[in-house]
């Protein structure tokens, strides 16, 4: 069981310094929020928040960092080694990794005008990592709405989880690679695909054009690309989702749960704000490593004396 208060003896200020570092890094522009949030994501969809993403390649360890949902695209690792640097200074040997995803991802969304929330605590770092598992666990963008469905209920995840923690696409950036497919030739029919606002269509073909860079890069949230906010679910009513995955919350089957979810947080931030606080912190509680297991890494890249 993880407890808010978990580091209230051994560690009170690390929230403070996760904060601080992450506020730092925002100095240099308001991206490293949303990639933050990312990893944790990308952590704990894979044998769970355990800090495994975090592992370097070594003679022991296949690193989850190059496994196809992450390799030139999870961004950020040089901030986290920051914060532990920061956190070891103050409580050497007591704050695990993944506890630190876990703070770095609450700061990043409430230091982009989302809320705030206590985050449960006392995680511990795995002593391994899984490539294969982060290539078949992270849904992928091309995928459809019931495969992606699946992969969150095989983490303990619902259909409110879902589309209240996809709301997170409203910051950060795609690359064009992510998303090129829907604006020239969706599915081999050789035309865009339809359910894009057309002169979104218009302005993404702009970045991206049919032959251009796959690394160039479009806001997620076309509205308020930086800013944590509801957006995200009112361009869906708009046909401006980015990727093909965010746009299926909306534009899918008549009478489909996602499109209620949709409106809702679109004409209720509040209620979206609510419901993506508990989202995170049961996604925050994906099969912890507690008490006994694990162990808290010195170094966030690598096993402890290895
Ligand atoms: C159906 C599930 C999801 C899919 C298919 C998906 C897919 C993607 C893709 C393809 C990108 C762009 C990566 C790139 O171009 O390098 C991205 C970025 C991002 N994702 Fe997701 N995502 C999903 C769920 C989530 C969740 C649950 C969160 C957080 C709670 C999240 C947070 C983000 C953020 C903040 C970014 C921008 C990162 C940055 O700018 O560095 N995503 N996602
Ligand atoms: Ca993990
Ligand atoms: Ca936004």
């Amino acid at each position: 069981q993880l407890h808010t208060t978990f580091y209230a003896n051994t560690c009170p200020n690390v929230s403070t310094i996760v904060r601080s570092i992450v506020q730092q890094a925002l100095q240099s522009g308001p991206r490293i929020s949303a990639s933050l949030i990312r990893l944790h994501f990308h952590d704990c969809f894979v044998q769970g928040c355990d800090a495994s993403i975090l592992l370097d390649n070594s003679s022991t360890i296949l690193s989850e960092k190059l496994a196809a949902p992450n390799v030139n695209s999870t961004r950020g690792f040089n901030v986290v080694d920051s914060i532990k640097t920061a956190v070891e200074s103050a409580c050497p040997g007591d704050v695990s990794c993944a506890d630190i995803l876990a703070l770095a991802a609450q700061s990043s969304v409430s230091l982009s005008g989302g809320p705030s929330w206590n985050v449960p605590l006392g995680r511990r770092d795995s002593l391994t990592a899984n490539q294969t598992g982060a290539n078949t666990s992270i849904p992928s963008p091309f995928e459809g709405l019931s495969n992606i469905t699946s992969k969150f209920a095989a983490v303990g995840l619902n259909t409110n989880d879902l589309v209240a923690l996809l709301g997170a696409h409203t910051f950060g950036r795609a690359q064009c690679r992510t998303f090129r497919n829907r604006l020239y030739n969706f599915s081999g029919r050789g035309k865009p695909d339809s359910t894009l606002n057309t002169t979104y269509l218009t302005a993404l073909q702009q970045i991206c054009p049919q032959n251009g860079s796959g690394a160039a890069l479009a806001n997620l949230d076309t509205t308020t690309p930086d800013s944590f906010d509801n957006s995200y679910f009112t361009n869906l009513q708009k046909g401006q989702g980015l990727l093909q995955s965010d746009q299926e919350l909306f534009s899918t089957s008549t009478g489909a749960a996602t499109i209620a979810l949709v409106n809702n947080f679109g004409s209720n931030q509040t209620a979206f704000f609510q419901c993506f606080v508990q989202s995170m912190i049961n996604m925050g509680n994906i099969s912890p490593l507690t008490g006994g297991n694990g162990e808290i890494r010195s170094d966030c890249k690598k096993v402890n004396g290895s």
